[in-house]
């Protein structure tokens, strides 16, 4: 076994486990989540992070891609108490570092108390604690990343289901997960997936019954181009975002984000619905937040820890948005029906 160097704030250097070797850096989070470490590891939203698992044995039931929710992994490292072989060797093919064998309830805490934080990696024959400060003097602020949705975004449209019977959706992808795409097909939606660049003649070209604005990694207000074609289309087409994407269509109608200090990730998120008054438990992955609405949308759902925006909604300009991942994957299958509202919506 070899040596991995973790690099935080502060010149701080741990000494833990190589399972992967590799140089990595990015913005060291952490997620609470207990399964789903596939569906976690290969979701978009993760590029540029480095993503620490609070639970202390990660890969107890395999890896397989039937799991993945894109094609490759996302976060630029992980680390665990303990990865399994299954994991370990997973993300070496990938060429992504994994470390293990650290206390990573100290790395949560450190988290917590100054919030997510830059952080360098150099693990395997040829790690050093050198190589690890270099990686994290050369990390960049999450915000400084301003063109990000093009390292996950599809190059060309694809269409999927496209003799399906049901409504028509754009999905402007700022690295969708896949099961956002299948919760929209098992509906028979049929499904035409844009680059997260598309403009209004590639919208219009499709006619579609509702645009749909995806999850993905990065700071909200960096997708402005995004932001200012949403909002070509307020009143006009049905609004849907989940995620990146309610944090999108908020910016489109006058609202504003703001960085959270370390964030939500986990599968366990409660978050009250202020109509109904009752509680789902939710999956989320996010760093950022909807600070302010803006004047023509309602908070409906908040979190329950933190009170913050988790759903969305105008009646009247038909727009209906989550903070939290309703397609779950992992996480429980609560908040799946938003699915059947956004497609209701398109009638
Ligand atoms: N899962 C997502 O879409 C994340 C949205 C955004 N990148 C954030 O961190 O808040």
């Amino acid at each position: 076994m070899t040596t991995a160097y973790v690099a935080i704030e502060g010149d701080r250097v741990i000494e833990a486990r190589s399972r992967a070797p590799g140089r990595a850096r990015g913005e060291l989070v952490f997620t609470t989540a207990y399964t789903g470490y596939e569906e976690s590891l290969t979701d978009p939203s993760y590029e540029e992070q480095i993503l620490t698992f609070s639970y202390p044995l990660i890969g107890n039931y395999g890896v397989r891609e039937e799991r993945f929710e894109s094609d490759r992994v996302h976060p630029r490292a992980a680390l665990a108490r303990e990865f399994t072989d299954d994991v370990a060797d997973w993300l070496e093919s990938e060429g992504v570092p994994a470390v293990d064998h650290l206390d990573t309830r100290d790395v949560v805490t450190e988290i917590r108390d100054e919030g997510a934080m830059k952080c360098g990696i150099s693990a395997g024959p040829d790690a050093s604690r050198g190589a690890a400060l270099d990686e994290l003097a050369a990390c960049k602020h999450m915000s400084d990343h301003t063109d990000i949705g093009a390292q996950v975004s599809v190059e060309e449209a694809t269409v999927h289901n496209e003799s399906g019977d049901g409504p028509r959706i754009a999905l402007l992808d700022c690295g969708a997960k896949g099961s956002i795409v299948d919760s929209l097909v098992e509906r028979d939606a049929v499904v035409h997936v844009l680059p997260y660049d598309a403009t209004q003649d590639d919208i219009d070209a499709l006619d579609p019954d509702v645009l749909f604005v995806s999850n993905g990694p990065g700071d909200p207000a960096t997708y402005e181009a995004a932001a200012e074609l949403v909002d070509t289309y307020v009143g006009d087409l049905p609004l849907a975002g989940i995620c990146l994407g309610q944090q999108v269509v908020a910016e489109a109608l006058g609202g504003a984000t703001a960085k959270m200090e370390f964030g939500h990730r986990g599968v366990n998120q409660p978050v009250r619905d202020l109509r109904s008054n009752r509680v789902v438990m939710t999956t989320q992955n996010h760093g950022y937040t909807v600070d302010e609405p803006g004047p023509k949308l309602n908070v409906t759902q908040v979190n329950v820890n933190d009170d913050t925006p988790e759903g969305l909604e105008n009646d009247e300009l038909e727009i209906l948005t989550r903070q939290y991942h309703p397609e779950a994957h992992p996480g429980p299958n609560d908040s799946l029906d938003f699915f059947d509202d956004v497609l209701a919506l398109a009638n």
